[in-house]
């Protein structure tokens, strides 16, 4: 994560990612709430369903690593137009996803946090 540390030196390296392709434009069945079932089976590692959310807390040996994580993130969740809340703490992060126009979780949900588990690989 070194590498994120001298991005956030450079205020352009995030700069906004222009967005092409939103999910809902291409499939739009990616806005239909998916069952308890379909939800447990697809959860990506590390990741917990909590009420109509699915949350997981990434956790980071220091705070600015925490921080970079979170900008890279923001782009992916930009160039997805599928936003995140993201609580950046004392070397964690922790990432809360649900679709707000269909009121429940959703593959967009569910693929953006495989997304974003692959940026902490
Ligand atoms: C108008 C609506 O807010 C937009 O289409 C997008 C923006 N980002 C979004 N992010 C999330 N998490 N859910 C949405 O329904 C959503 N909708």
């Amino acid at each position: 994560m070194t590498l994120v540390r001298e991005q956030l030196a450079d205020p352009g390296a995030f700069a906004p990612v222009r967005t092409f392709f939103p999910w809902r434009d291409v499939c739009p069945r990616m806005t239909d709430v998916l069952d308890d079932d379909e939800i447990d089976d697809r959860l990506p590692a590390g990741w917990e369903r909590d009420g109509d959310e699915i949350v997981r807390t990434f956790e980071f040996d220091a705070y600015l690593d925490g921080v970079g994580f979170a900008a890279a993130a923001g782009g992916l969740a930009q160039e997805a137009f599928h936003h995140p809340e993201m609580t950046i703490g004392w070397r964690e992060v922790e990432v809360r996803l649900t679709t707000h126009e269909a009121d429940g979780i959703t593959d967009a949900d569910l693929e953006l946090a495989g997304r974003f588990n692959d940026l902490r690989e």
